[in-house]
C-alpha cells in the first residue's frame, strides 16, 4: 500500500529544538488525529509535513490564509489556482466561469454559507472564515489533507459535519485537533505529541479519551 514515509523531521526556533527528530509512516487511507497540549508542536509538525508533501496536499492552516479584500468565491477558487493557466485565472478574477461558480456555491451550501459567495472575506465571522478555508481545501481536490485545528471555531453539529466531509473526500488526512472526542470519533489513528516527540501512536479504535488525557 502506498503512503508517506517521513524521516528525520526536525524543527528549531532560536536554536531550541521544538520537534523531533521524528520518523514515521502514514499509510494511504489513514485519517490521523494529531493531539497534544498547547505548545507541544502540532502546528510546527503540520507545517513540516506540508513542506515535505509539497503540492500533493490540501492545507487548512491555523491562520486560515484568506485574502480579506477578495470575495469568498475567489478565496475558494484559490484552491485550484495552480491547476489553471494565467488566462483562465485572470478571466476568473473579473468574470468567473459558470462551472466554477456552481461548484463553489454547492460546497458553500454544504457548509451552510451559500449566501456569502460574493461577500469579502473581511466581512465574515471567525466560524464563517474557517468554513471558507475548509471549502478552499475541498475545492483543491488533492488526495491528502493537512489541517491545523480546522473546526475550532465551529459549533457542534457543523464541526461534526465538516469532519465527516473531510474524511469522506480525502483519501488520507492528518488533522491537528484539540477536541479529543472528535478525534476519536472521526480518525482511524491517533498520534499524540509531547514536547516535540511522538508520545502515543495507536489506532483510534483501541483508545479512550482517558488514554489520551495523559498527554495534557
Ligand atoms: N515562530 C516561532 N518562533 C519561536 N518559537 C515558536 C514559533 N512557532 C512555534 N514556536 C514554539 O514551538 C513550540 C511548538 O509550537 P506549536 O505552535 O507547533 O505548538 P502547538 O502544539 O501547535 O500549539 P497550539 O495547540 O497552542 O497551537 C512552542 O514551544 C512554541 O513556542
Amino acid at each position: 500500500m502506498s503512503g508517506f514515509d517521513f524521516n528525520g523531521l526536525t524543527a528549531s526556533f532560536d536554536g531550541e529544538r521544538v520537534i523531533g527528530p521524528l520518523s514515521f509512516r502514514i499509510n494511504e487511507g489513514e485519517h490521523v488525529g494529531l493531539v497534544g497540549k498547547s505548545g507541544a508542536g502540532k502546528s510546527t509538525l503540520i507545517r513540516l509535513l506540508y513542506d515535505r508533501l509539497d503540492s500533493q496536499a490540501s492545507l487548512v492552516p491555523q491562520g486560515l490564509g484568506l485574502v480579506n479584500a477578495l470575495p469568498v468565491f475567489h478565496n475558494v477558487f484559490m484552491g485550484q489556482l495552480d491547476q489553471h493557466g494565467t488566462w483562465y485565472n485572470t478571466v476568473t478574477l473579473i468574470r468567473p466561469f459558470r462551472r466554477d461558480k456552481d461548484a463553489i456555491r454547492a460546497l458553500l451550501t454544504e457548509l451552510g454559507i451559500p449566501e456569502k459567495l460574493w461577500i469579502p472575506a473581511a466581512a465574515l465571522s471567525g466560524g464563517q472564515r474557517q468554513r471558507v478555508a475548509i471549502a478552499r481545501a475541498l475545492y483543491r481536490q488533492a488526495p491528502t489533507l493537512l489541517a491545523d485545528e480546522p473546526i475550532s471555531a465551529l459549533d457542534g453539529p457543523m464541526a461534526q459535519q465538516v469532519m465527516t466531509m473531510l474524511t469522506n473526500q480525502f483519501t488520507t488526512s492528518i488533522v491537528a485537533l484539540h477536541d479529543v472526542e472528535m478525534a476519536l470519533a472521526h480518525c482511524t489513528r491517533i498520534i499524540g505529541i509531547q514536547d516535540g516527540q511522538i508520545a502515543l501512536d495507536q489506532p483510534a479504535s483501541e483508545l479512550t479519551a482517558a488514554d489520551i488525557s495523559v498527554l495534557y
